[in-house]
C-alpha cells in the first residue's frame, strides 16, 4: 500500500532545521535559517526566483552542504541518516525521458531500488506499489509506453509516481507544477492528497500553487536567505479583486463542485 507510514501522529519532527547557513564560492545564500516539519504537514517553500528555495530542499537531502547550524531527518542528524528510502525526492524537471529507452513502469520501479536493495529481484510488493503508484498519477493505461513518448506533464507526473512508487514518509517536491499542463497538474494534486490521507508529509516549492493550494497548511516565504514568514498561505495583493480570480479555496458550503469537493 501507498504511504504506509512507519512514523504517524503529530508533533514527531520529521525535518528539523537549525541556523541552517548555505554559501556557494563564499556567497551567502541562506543566511540563517531555521524551522521543523512534523509528521503529516504539507508546506509550500514561497519565495522569489533565486531567493534559495532549491537551495534549501536540497540541503536538507544532504546534496547541498551546510557551512554553519545543523538538520536533522526523522530525529537522525543528517550526517547518520541512512533510511534514505523514507523519503521520496522529485527534483526540478528534469524531464522522465530524456534519451532513456525505459517505459513507464521501469521508471516508476526505480523508485522501489531504496527500498528493497539493488541485489534483490522485484517482488509481488515491489509490483503492487508501483502499479498503485501509476495509478495514483492517472497513468495506469501508460504503463508499458516509452516513458519518451509522453508530455512533459505525463512525464513530470512519472517521476512522481517514481517518489510515491517508494512509498516514503516524507515527499519533497521542488516545482513539481512548473509548467505543467492543467490535465497533469489535477491529476498531481490528486495523488498528493491520497499521500497526505494516509499521513504522509510533504515539503515542495512552488511559484504558482493552483490547485495544490487547498492542500498546503503551512508555508515558508524565503527572503535575503532567512524564513520571512512562516504561517498560513499569504493571498498575493489584490488577488480577490482580479476580475479573471478562480475561488477555489475551500471557504464554505458554495464551493464550485470538483475534485476538491
Ligand atoms: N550549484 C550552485 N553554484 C553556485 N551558485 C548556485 C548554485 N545553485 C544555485 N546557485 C545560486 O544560488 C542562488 C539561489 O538559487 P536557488 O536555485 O536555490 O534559488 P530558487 O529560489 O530555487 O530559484 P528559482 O525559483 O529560480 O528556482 C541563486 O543566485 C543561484 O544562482
Amino acid at each position: 500500500m501507498i504511504g504506509k507510514q512507519e512514523q504517524s501522529g503529530t508533533d514527531q519532527p520529521v525535518v528539523t532545521v537549525t541556523h541552517a547557513r548555505v554559501a556557494y564560492d563564499n556567497r551567502p545564500v541562506l543566511r540563517d535559517v531555521s524551522f521543523t516539519l512534523t509528521a503529516g504537514e504539507v508546506v509550500a517553500v514561497l519565495g522569489a526566483n533565486g531567493s534559495g528555495k532549491s537551495t534549501l530542499i536540497r540541503t536538507i537531502l544532504g546534496l547541498v552542504p551546510l557551512s554553519n547550524g545543523s538538520i536533522e531527518l526523522f530525529g537522525t542528524p543528517l550526517r547518520r541518516f541512512r533510511k534514505w528510502w523514507r523519503i521520496g525526492y522529485v527534483p526540478q524537471r528534469i524531464g522522465a525521458g530524456s534519451g532513456v529507452p525505459a517505459t513507464v513502469a521501469e521508471v516508476v520501479s526505480a523508485g522501489r531500488l531504496a527500498r528493497r536493495g539493488v541485489l534483490r529481484p522485484a517482488g509481488a510488493a515491489d509490483r503492487e506499489a508501483v502499479a498503485e503508484a501509476l495509478d495514483a498519477v492517472g497513468l495506469a493505461d501508460r504503463a508499458g509506453d516509452p516513458v519518451a513518448t509522453l508530455s512533459g506533464g505525463q512525464q513530470q507526473r512519472t517521476l512522481i509516481a517514481r517518489a510515491l512508487a517508494g512509498q516514503p514518509d516524507l515527499l519533497v517536491l521542488d516545482e513539481p507544477t512548473a509548467g505543467v499542463d492543467a490535465a497533469s497538474q489535477a491529476a498531481f494534486a490528486e495523488a498528493l492528497r491520497g499521500f497526505i490521507a494516509r499521513g504522509g508529509t510533504v515539503l515542495l516549492v512552488a511559484h504558482e500553487l493552483g490547485p495544490l493550494a487547498p492542500l498546503i497548511s503551512r508555508a515558508l516565504v524565503v527572503h535575503e536567505g532567512r524564513i520571512a514568514h512562516d504561517g498560513p498561505v499569504p493571498e498575493p495583493a489584490g488577488h480577490h479583486a482580479d476580475p479573471d480570480h478562480d475561488h477555489v479555496h475551500p471557504h464554505g458550503p458554495d464551493e464550485p463542485t470538483g475534485m476538491w469537493s
